[in-house]
């Protein structure tokens, strides 16, 4: 039995309109995380730190107006919006989710409802304009991440324990409604809005303003999709609502985790996106990376497929330099997975869940009349074991160069898929052509 709410989700079931299948085909996109944290780069009064660079103000316990202080200095003489989109371009990213303003407070447009912002800065141009214009002069989505939580605002707060609270937080929701307005009106292509810093009680108690939020963006922007993250119910329930239904077009709750490939497939039922960081946990740009395990271009694009293979997108983090350059391991990272893409993006762009069972050897995706296998562990047998689910045959297999590879039935709804003789260098696709809905032929017991 479900209970009466006037902020739970307002729809259920995925969204079917073509701007969300485009954000669904996208599949791959990319972070930004660049703001003022990119300057100090995790290291404050001689002290390295080893959280996240972008929460150094708060691992530090630097007073707010200290370190606004940092926009002194933020002149990005490197920083160039058409090099930024042919490096997304050459990734094979077919958006780019960008922080217009993080929990610092720091605008990367010149807003007229705050201080702090590139404005107020040596570089002085609107920084957030240019991107937008240049990645989508490349053909590329632009997303914006937005906190909600705001460090630089002295109505902010964590929760609501007094009239003067309620009063002070009021002011500032009407701040954010501005900004959010600012940013809907100034760059009307942007596809959507990613909200971060949405956690705390003070919102939670605010449930309502979050969905007269989602509302007037959409009321703006008709199309835009809006994450879950942003979403709280008359409850203070969070992404999901308090009768279990999603909140916003998708979910967002997926932050350097994925979900489980047989445990968590109930993930397929509805949109969602993860994303993902390099290091173990650095969003904006941190001076030593040798604090903590770095992934390799492989790890990374198993993640990037093993989300695709359930149903999800994958934004892969990127923290520029302060001089708005991006430091090797980025750039290394971009060129190896626009490579692979390059050479089988098929299997990712515009597909989805196949709903097969997942093998030792890699992932299915599946687009249209065809299942693919990405293969990241070739087994000894050079055979691959694939189940198929009742009633669904396998025609033929072929590797990406058209060349075909045996397929065996060893039971019913049972093959064995032979490795190409030349086994790939790295992982590898091989695409299944099917037939979907047919009587297996009684030969089995
Ligand atoms: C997408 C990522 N989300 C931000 C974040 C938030 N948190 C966090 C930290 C403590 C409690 C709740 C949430 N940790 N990281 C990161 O700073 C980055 O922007």
């Amino acid at each position: 039995q479900e209970i009466p709410l006037k902020y739970g989700a307002n729809r259920l079931g995925k969204r079917s309109d073509a701007a969300m299948k485009k954000f669904r085909d996208n599949r791959l996109g990319a972070f930004i995380h660049w703001g003022l944290y990119a300057i100090p780069g995790g290291e404050w009064n001689g002290k390295m730190y080893n959280g996240a660079a972008e929460w150094l103000k708060s691992w530090a316990k630097v007073p707010a107006d200290e370190w606004l202080r940092l926009m002194d200095q933020w002149n990005p003489e490197k920083f160039n919006a058409k090099v930024w989109a042919k490096m997304a371009r050459k990734m094979g990213v077919k958006y780019v989710k960008i922080t217009t303003k993080h929990h610092e407070g720091f605008c990367l447009w010149p807003s007229k409802y705050s201080n702090y912002t590139v404005a107020q800065t040596p570089y002085k141009k609107d920084i957030l304009g240019e991107l937008v214009k240049a990645y989508n002069d490349e053909g590329i989505d632009v997303h914006f991440y937005f906190s909600v939580m705001d460090w630089s605002h002295p109505d902010y707060r964590y929760d609501i324990k007094s009239k003067d609270d309620e009063v002070a937080f009021a002011r500032f929701l009407e701040f954010t409604d501005n900004q959010l307005k600012e940013l809907a009106t100034r760059y009307p292509t942007v596809k959507d809005f990613w909200f971060d810093g949405t956690w705390d009680a003070s919102i939670k108690k605010n449930g309502w303003w979050t969905a007269h939020a989602e509302q007037m963006l959409k009321d703006l922007l008709p199309g835009v999709t809006i994450n879950s993250r942003l979403r709280a119910d008359d409850y203070g329930k969070r992404h999901f609502d308090s009768n279990g239904h999603l909140m916003g077009d998708y979910e967002s709750g997926y932050e350097r985790r994925l979900p489980d490939p047989v445990k968590d497939l109930k993930v397929t039922r509805w949109d969602w996106e993860a994303c993902m960081t390099l290091p173990e946990n650095q969003w904006g740009y941190h001076k030593d990376w040798s604090l903590s395990y770095v992934k390799t271009p492989l790890e990374v694009l198993e993640r990037i497929v093993h989300a695709v293979s359930m149903g999800g997108n994958m934004v892969v983090n990127f923290g520029p330099q302060a001089d708005g350059d991006f430091r090797r391991e980025e750039k290394e990272m971009a060129d190896a997975i626009g490579k692979w893409m390059q050479q089988y993006g098929e299997c990712i762009y515009g597909c989805d869940y196949a709903g097969w069972d997942k093998q030792p050897w890699g992932y299915y995706t599946h687009k249209g009349k065809e299942v693919y296998m990405i293969v990241f562990n070739p087994p000894y047998s050079k055979h691959l074991v694939v189940k198929t689910p009742k009633g669904t045959k396998i025609l033929k297999a072929t590797v990406t160069n058209g060349k075909e590879v045996a397929v065996t039935e060893t039971a019913r709804n049972e093959y064995n898929v032979d490795m190409p003789a030349k086994a790939p260098e790295g992982p590898f696709v091989i695409k299944l052509q099917i037939e979907e809905n047919v009587s297996s032929a009684d030969k089995y017991r």
